[in-house]
């Protein structure tokens, strides 16, 4: 079962802050459907203090990618629905404009450096120069990403590999020292050791300022000591939520043979549904569709 956000804040102490905030993320009750779509999430509700690090779980399609873009402010949800920092994720653009809020994810992978305006990553410009295009970073900080990242900044992007390219990007989407950090696999692409660097990095980062991490990620290598919170989802629904010692299984066993039993009970409960629903008799076909009604947590995308 999942913890209820009473139960989650019960088990951790939150110290007060200057911004008023004493949590990072507060999710009560969140619902949402896409557009022309069937609901995908459902009475969601989740609560992780300042300086967590949450593994969000889920098999392919659980809805992990779409709850991250809603905590990032790119979905319009209910202003008391989705707190960051005590503030509402969609309707308070400061959060992001700030860089309280970093969201390093799917669209991000996509388009452009986001901090770094509107150059591709693909073209023809130095690493260098992207880097340093970036205005107002602490030259300290910016100087040990690129070390941590080991960036050439030489590399012209549109000569260097998938992976060097991540790096570069992962540097730019790093340079404003965050509060909030989204990530959405992005490190598919690093090789072991630049993984570990940045988890080790991430950590450094919520033990000194209390930053918050939610990370969705389906690698599990370096993960056991590295969370404090696991969020499991399936089909929109939190199925185990809240810090890892409140959840029994972490506790007799490590987190990838747990993460694989939780996924391997979910399919084996899916293809039988599947069959069952394949025996039953087929309803007559509907005379008419319903029309489509906007709910109130119903999409806006700000990409
Ligand atoms: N723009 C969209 N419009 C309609 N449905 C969408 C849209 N984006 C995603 N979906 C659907 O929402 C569901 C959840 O997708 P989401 O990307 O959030 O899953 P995920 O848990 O991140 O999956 P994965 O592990 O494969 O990345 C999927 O069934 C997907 O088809």
């Amino acid at each position: 079962m999942a913890h209820t956000s009473e139960d989650v804040s019960a088990s951790t102490a939150s110290v007060a802050h200057a911004d008023g905030a004493d949590d990072a993320v507060v999710v009560t009750s969140l619902q949402y459907a896409y557009p022309d779509s069937p609901p995908l999430i459902s009475d969601f509700t989740l609560r992780l203090p300042r300086g967590s690090r949450c593994l969000l779980i889920g098999a392919n399609g659980a809805g992990k990618s779409t709850l991250l873009q809603i905590l990032g402010g790119k979905f319009m949800v209910g202003q008391d629905v989705v707190r960051i920092l005590g503030r509402p994720a969609f309707h308070d653009l400061l959060l992001t404009s700030s860089g309280d809020l970093g969201y390093l994810g799917a669209q991000w992978r996509r388009d452009v450096g986001s901090i770094g305006g509107d150059v591709p990553m693909q073209a023809d410009i130095g690493a260098g120069d992207m880097i340093h295009r970036v205005e107002g970073v602490d030259p300290d900080r910016r100087q040990r990403l690129i070390d941590l990242l080991d960036i050439d900044l030489s590399w012209r992007l549109n000569r260097v590999s998938d992976g060097q390219r991540r790096r570069v990007q992962i540097c730019m989407g790093l340079l404003k020292p965050y509060k909030v950090l989204l990530l959405d696999e992005i490190t598919v692409d690093l090789d072991v050791v630049g993984r570990l660097d940045l988890l080790d990095f991430f950590q450094q980062e919520c033990d000194a300022r209390g930053a918050c991490i939610v990370y969705a990620t389906h690698i599990f290598d370096g993960l056991e000591s590295w969370i404090t919170h696991v969020a499991y989802v399936e089909n929109g629904k939190l199925l185990k939520g809240g810090p890892v010692d409140s959840i029994s299984e972490l506790q007799s066993r490590k987190l990838f043979p747990t993460v694989e039993a939780w996924l391997r009970k979910e399919k084996q409960e899916r293809l039988q549904r599947k069959q069952a629903s394949q025996k039953a008799p087929k309803p007559p076909p509907a005379k008419t569709s319903a029309p489509f009604m906007p709910s109130k947590h119903m999409a806006f995308y700000r990409g």
